[in-house]
């Protein structure tokens, strides 16, 4: 837990924190939060009754008190802005009909972060799948908040156990990234991570990593030829420009320790090909941050982990990383 010195409460930046999927681990992650002192105040969305009764299930003793804007910040209680369910939550039994309620929690803490109310978002998981089911097409947090905030592109990328680790290419089928790494969003990309590995995690000159796509990097050509013909002309025109760029590196050597020193972050190309790694080295800690957004937005590392709400037994410890990160973003 950072240590907030002697800074007034009422000078710390306000976070919102969605409880995301009401079947989930979300809300008793979230019933886990109250009575610790944060480097900021924290206001949890979700429906407070629905987070009364998983955290009494997981055996969490926690005081809620109504959120209203402005209020003298404490410690000893959790503020909550009361959503209302769309129809009464069962712990591990998901339904499309609060795939809503879901999407209502996200829609009012970017509201809070566009206005000024809020100066962060953290996203406990949500349930991709149901919200489909609910008649709502749905990837991810990352591609609603971008299409939310009207950004043409932002990069996901996740932090921990000493990595960062962003994608080129998100929540798409692998038959489809090949086609998705184009010229034009290979260079916005990392435009996009250089740019907020500068601003918001306070490197001044960062040195990226970037992954092949095909095993040993393409081989000279003779496993692929996206390295030839997209990455490099790539790297090239922004290594012109002045940008640390290594690569295109082979991704099965590119994350053994000594390869990573030589870096600040690795650029993956795809989903499967970063994230595995970065959650063998730090699940249970590791932080999802979405770059490129005009907000600041964290998440969990991990799912909605159906087999483990209302146990008790769900680690926060990823959620509490995303805060520590919010925060520590919302006031570079
Ligand atoms: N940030 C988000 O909203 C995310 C949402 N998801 C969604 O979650 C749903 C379930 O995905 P799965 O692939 O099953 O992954 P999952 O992370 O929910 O579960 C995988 C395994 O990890 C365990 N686990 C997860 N979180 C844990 C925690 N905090 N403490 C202890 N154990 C934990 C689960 O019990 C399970 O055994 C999907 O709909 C997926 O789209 C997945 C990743 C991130
Ligand atoms: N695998 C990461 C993940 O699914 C999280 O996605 P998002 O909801 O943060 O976009």
């Amino acid at each position: 837990m950072s240590n907030t010195g002697s800074k007034s409460r009422n000078d710390l930046p306000v976070l919102a924190v969605t409880s995301g999927e009401p079947a989930g681990i979300g809300p008793e992650l979230c019933a886990r939060l109250a009575g610790r002192a944060w480097p900021a105040n924290l206001v949890v969305l979700g429906d407070a009754t629905l987070i009364e009764q998983r955290a009494a299930c997981a055996g969490i003793a926690v005081r809620l008190r109504e959120y209203r804007p402005g209020q003298a910040p404490r410690t000893d209680v959790l503020d909550v802005l009361h959503c209302p369910l769309a129809v009464p939550a069962r712990a591990g039994v998901v339904d499309p009909a609060n795939a809503r309620y879901v999407l209502a929690l996200l829609d009012r803490a970017l509201a809070g972060c566009r206005s000024g109310e809020f100066a962060g978002m953290v996203t406990a998981p949500v349930h991709k799948g149901v919200i489909n089911d609910g008649g709502v097409p749905f990837s991810g947090h990352t591609e609603y908040l971008a299409e939310h905030t009207g950004t043409a592109r932002v990069v996901m990328m996740l932090v921990g156990g000493g990595l960062r680790v962003a994608l080129a290419t998100t929540h798409l089928p692998l038959r489809a990234v090949a086609d998705a790494i184009t010229p034009a969003v290979l260079e916005e990309t990392l435009r996009i991570l250089h740019h907020d590995l500068r601003t918001r995690f306070g490197l001044p000159a960062p040195r990226i990593l970037v992954a092949g796509l095909n095993p040993h990097a393409g081989e000279g050509g003779h496993m692929g030829r996206e390295e030839i013909d997209v990455i490099v002309p790539v790297l090239d025109r922004l290594r012109a420009e002045g940008m640390q760029l290594l690569g295109p590196l082979p991704a099965d050597t590119l994350f053994v320790p000594h390869a990573l020193e030589q870096g600040d972050a690795v650029l993956a190309m795809y989903h499967d090909q970063g994230l595995p790694v970065l959650k063998h080295a730090s699940f249970g800690g590791g932080v999802n941050v979405t770059l490129g957004l005009p907000i600041v937005r964290t998440s969990v590392d991990h799912g909605t982990a159906l087999d483990l709400a209302g146990s008790g037994r769900a680690d926060p410890g990823s959620l509490f990383a995303a805060v520590e990160l919010a925060a520590r973003m919302a006031r570079a």
